[in-house]
């Protein structure tokens, strides 16, 4: 699993404290990266001591943790509600985020818009004024140029993303292409999502505008809860 940024303990807190948020009965949405999997894991000990939960994994990686931790795993297009998804983030700011880092932000988005609490865990290093780093868009491998191209004349300057231990692109779990789009400050995120959601051959892209209910910044002692309003 790729690790970013901020140290272990603020993590830790900060998936913690989302994992406190769980209860019996509940449906949760399973995010991935460094940050979800302390969540993750926290949830799979209190399934050990007997919580009644169902996970929904939003990428491989996720399902694989979720597995080692025991936590009962149902499908995305099995389930009709999700009561609370825990999802990291690359950046956020104004309760907006961004996030794709690890390529998983299609099935993410389904997942942590449908839920009905959708709560963001992050280390300090994720907070920013404006959104400023760059936006993750996956493609269908035939529209990777026409994509770019049309990133280009919305400002931004697209990347192929490329593995690091493999020779060529990364492959999402959706057999899909990423592609990384510097935009710069991103002043107006939601017109921004609106251009690249509209764009043909865009699968998903990791801007992810009104959606999160409560960001828990994890610190290296304590953390602090920020509530939203979607
Ligand atoms: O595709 C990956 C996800 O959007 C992650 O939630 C995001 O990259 C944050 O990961 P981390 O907690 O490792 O910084």
């Amino acid at each position: 699993m790729k690790t970013t940024g901020g140290s272990d303990a603020a993590k830790r807190n900060a998936g913690e404290s989302a994992a406190d948020l769980v209860t019996d009965g509940m449906v949760v949405g399973l995010g991935t990266g460094s940050t979800a999997a302390y969540a993750i894991r926290a949830i799979g000990r209190a399934v050990d001591a007997g919580l009644d939960v169902h996970g929904v994994p939003t990428s491989f990686a996720s399902r694989e943790l979720a597995r080692e931790a025991e936590i009962p795993l149902v499908a995305l297009d099995d389930v009709e509600t999700i009561d609370l998804a825990i999802d990291g983030a690359d950046q956020v700011a104004d309760g907006h985020l961004i996030k794709g880092g690890g390529a998983a932000h299609a099935r993410e988005k389904i997942v942590d818009t449908a839920a009905d609490r959708f709560v963001v865990v992050a280390d300090p290093s994720k907070e920013a004024e404006t959104l400023d780093r760059s936006v993750p868009v996956e493609v269908l491998p035939a529209a990777r140029q026409t994509v770019a191209s049309a990133v280009r004349s919305a400002g931004g300057d697209p990347t192929l993303r490329t593995a690091e231990r493999k020779d060529g692109p990364v492959v999402t779990d959706n057999g899909n292409l990423v592609v990384d789009c510097e935009f710069g400050l991103i002043d107006t995120p939601a017109a921004l999502a609106r251009t690249l959601s509209e764009t043909p051959g865009v699968v998903e892209h990791g801007l992810f505008v009104g959606v999160a209910d409560e960001v828990h910044v994890g610190r290296d002692e304590g953390v602090t809860v920020h509530e939203l309003s979607r």
